[in-house]
């Protein structure tokens, strides 16, 4: 049975890559010198007796899943200070080959508890918090979303209201939706939380604020009196996490609790207004920001997964007794995963971009400059939910790509689909993400009618709708770029004249709002499409790499816009912006790319350069022996440890005897 060495196929699609993949993960990972130091961390962790000794996790229940995630996670978290590693992105290399398919249970301590007292809390309070969490004596998560609310969170219900007597704060949950419902390793992991609730003082509501609550005590993990918290049940994804539930039984803790970096109680109840508003919405834009090139890095495994397999994978002969051919030479099979493909190199420059205007961006919010804030939200905002509906639609065509073998566990990729798809919903539920960003967008082109002058990201509504497209059977960038930008600034402008025609008929801004978000979601849409292919387009015209990579890069960045015309080709002819024989010509270049990209495929999933013992995928092996892979993880199954089971015994043979009873001849009488 055992096969050796790599597939024929594989090593000959390796073979015929027009480029050198290399050059290409060097561009992803920004440099040599830095994919050097990325292998070496994953190599450490991967080598770890103690990550290579733990069990596939699709083998395990519930509990065990959790125990094998807390025990991976804190390893990795201590020998991460052991080995003085501090760079996030180096971080998240051990973390990920440490533990490629396990959430972490402390997950939501170190993405949103540490950095929000970092951003969120006064000095002495960091002085006093930080170092009991670095070292883990305090685990916190970020406790906002309620049983009754998780969008609208001016209409949370968990109540602090000051006490200026005691100078304590007294944490109540008032009734049952106020209760924390769904916060990351609230039920079993943490003993601290930062909770999310409306600040009442001197008799006035003044909104939500942060404060820090303790849940546990610190060294017998029990719940302090007057809280009641726990795991709130199995999920479609994160099984291995601990989202968890909290009622507060008037909870008093002191006044220093409170988050007041920029928003403060003085110690008689007096509120002091901050210096901006939305400041304590800060946390949730660092990880919105964060999560462009988390599910672009998702998708990127998912399309390894099924480009190398349909490289292997053979189905039906193409003329009669010929060989069969291989799957990722069926025109249709390159329609589902190369747009796919595509699809993960967008969002991931798109996500370098996002990230690198979030650091931007805060570093002038710290210095009180919050001019940038609108920006940074709308982007923010926009890019994750664009990003996260398109990467986990593009999981799921990777998936059924695979055939049978892709519903299997096996592939690994039904693991990645269902813990990426809730980034459509946390972190702020998509269509009401883009709903912001439409709001921002009408400020904008209000703005622009007004004569103001617009952030360059929206320059393109400053010029003439009045226009026909310039493409030419040779399909420009340029003139797919415009194109965008056309389709984008027709369907705001569209958005805003339906609202305004509304008004002046005497309906309220407020009603005609509610009546348009339908078109104010596509205009929104339209825009995140746009900024993510002029984006795509910049960063591969400026990349630094030989001629023939650069080729090959650009043949997916441009799929990506044809692509995206195709499938939305009714918002770019509605106008007759694009004739008949422009389209006939994306369309005549859709599938010219198509068989372009073909040769690379293979060389464009290896240059994410994710090892084998990340990806666990018997189907996404570099060495594509797949049959092997998927016989062995069948034969390690726990069903086939025995090979008659008991539930045979329970079950099957007293039916089996009383069915043979009832049907006896003389039993029917
Ligand atoms: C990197 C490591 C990763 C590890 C990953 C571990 C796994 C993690 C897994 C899961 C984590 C999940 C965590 C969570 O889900 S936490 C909970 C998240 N919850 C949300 O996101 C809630 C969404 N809702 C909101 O954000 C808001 O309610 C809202 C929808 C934005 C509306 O807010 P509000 O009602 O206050 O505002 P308005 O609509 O009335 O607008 C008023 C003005 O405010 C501006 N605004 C809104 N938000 C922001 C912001 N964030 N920044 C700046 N400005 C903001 C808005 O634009 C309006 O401005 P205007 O000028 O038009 O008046
Ligand atoms: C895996 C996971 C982890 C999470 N971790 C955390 C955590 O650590 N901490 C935490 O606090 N929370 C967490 N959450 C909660 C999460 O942030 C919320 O579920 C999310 O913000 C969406 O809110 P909701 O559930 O109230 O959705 P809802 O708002 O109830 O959405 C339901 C539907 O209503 C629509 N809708 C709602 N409002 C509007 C509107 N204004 N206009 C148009 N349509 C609207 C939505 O589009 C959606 O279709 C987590 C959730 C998940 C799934």
């Amino acid at each position: 049975m055992a096969t050796g060495g790599v597939n024929a196929d594989l090593a000959k699609e390796r073979e015929r890559a027009t480029f050198d993949s290399e050059q290409l993960t060097n561009f992803l990972y920004r440099g040599p010198e830095k994919v050097r130091r990325k292998r070496y961390l994953q190599n450490l962790a991967i080598q770890d007796p103690v990550f290579k000794k733990a069990p596939l996790w699709a083998f395990l229940n519930r509990e065990q899943q959790y125990a094998t995630a807390l025990k991976k996670h804190l390893h990795a978290y201590r020998r991460i200070q052991e080995l003085g590693i501090t760079e996030p992105v180096e971080k998240f290399y051990y973390r990920e080959a440490a533990a490629p398919h396990e959430n972490s249970p402390i997950g939501l301590h170190e993405s949103m508890f540490i950095p929000t007292i970092e951003k969120q809390a006064t000095e002495e309070q960091k002085r006093k918090w930080l170092p009991l969490c670095h070292s883990l004596k305090m685990i916190g998560t970020y406790a906002q979303t309620e049983l009754g609310h998780g969008t609208f969170i001016r209409g949370l219900e968990t109540t602090a209201t000051y006490d200026p007597v005691a100078k304590e704060f007294i944490l109540s949950t008032p009734k049952l939706t106020a209760m924390k419902y769904w916060p990351g390793n609230l039920g079993k992991t943490t003993n601290h939380c930062l909770v999310m609730a409306q600040l009442i003082t001197k008799g006035k509501n003044h909104g939500i604020h942060m404060f820090m609550l303790q849940t546990r005590d610190m060294e017998t993990h029990q719940p302090l009196p007057g809280i009641e918290l726990g795991d709130i049940g199995p999920k479609f994804g994160f099984f291995d996490n601990d989202n968890g539930y909290m009622i507060l039984k008037d909870v008093r803790i002191p006044r220093e609790n409170m988050f007041m970096r920029y928003y403060k109680v003085l110690e008689d109840g007096t509120y002091v207004t901050p210096p901006g508003d939305r400041l304590n919405y800060l946390s949730m834009v660092l990880l919105r920001s964060a999560i462009t090139s988390m599910i672009g890095q998702h998708l990127s495994q998912a399309c390894i997964i099924a480009i190398r397999y349909s490289a292997v994978r053979r189905q039906t002969e193409i003329s009669p007794g010929g060989e069969e051919a291989q799957v990722l030479d069926y025109q249709t099979q390159q329609y589902k995963l190369f747009p796919a493909l595509a699809t993960s190199y967008a969002m991931l420059m798109a996500g370098r971009f996002m990230y690198d205007f979030y650091l931007k961006t805060t570093a002038q919010i710290e210095k009180g400059d919050l001019g940038t804030m609108p920006q940074l939200h709308a982007l923010s905002a926009g890019l994750k939910a664009f990003s996260t509906w398109e990467c986990t639609a593009a999981i799921e065509v990777c998936r059924m790509s695979c055939g049978g073998h892709g519903y299997s566990h096996a592939s690994g990729i039904p693991k990645i689909y269902v813990d990426a798809t809730p980034g459509c919903t946390y972190e702020g539920e998509n269509t009401v993400m883009m709903l912001q960003v439409a709001r921002f967008l009408m400020k904008m082109y209000t703005n622009l009618q007004k004569g103001q002058e617009l952030p360059s990201f929206v320059q393109y509504m400053t010029k003439s709708l009045d226009t026909k497209s310039c493409m030419k059977e040779e399909v420009a960038p340029k003139c797919l770029v415009m194109a965008y930008e056309h389709r984008a600034s027709r369907l705001i402008k569209a958005a805003a004249d339906a609202i305004q025609a509304m008004v002046m008929s005497g309906s309220s801004p407020q009603e005609a709002w509610n009546k348009n978000t339908v078109p104010l979601t596509w205009a929104a849409l339209a825009f995140c499409h746009m900024f993510v292919v002029k984006n795509f387009f910049e960063m591969v015209e400026d990349a630094k790499m030989d001629g023939q990579t650069k080729a090959a890069f650009m043949a997916l960045c441009k799929l990506y816009a044809v692509n995206g015309v195709i499938t939305h080709l009714g918002e770019f002819i509605q106008d007759g912006y694009l004739n008949n024989q422009q389209v006939q010509y994306i369309q005549k270049s859709l599938l010219d790319l198509l068989a372009e990209i073909r040769p690379n495929a293979v060389a464009l999933v290896d240059a994410f350069d994710y090892p084998d013992a990340i990806l666990q995928s018997c189907l996404g092996r570099y060495d594509g022996q797949v049959y092997q892979a998927l016989y062995d993880f069948a034969k390690s199954s726990p069903l086939n440890e025995k090979e008659v089971l008991d539930s045979f015994f329970d079950y099957v043979k007293p039916v089996q005897q009383e069915l043979e009873a009832m049907n006896q001849p003389m039993a029917r009488l």
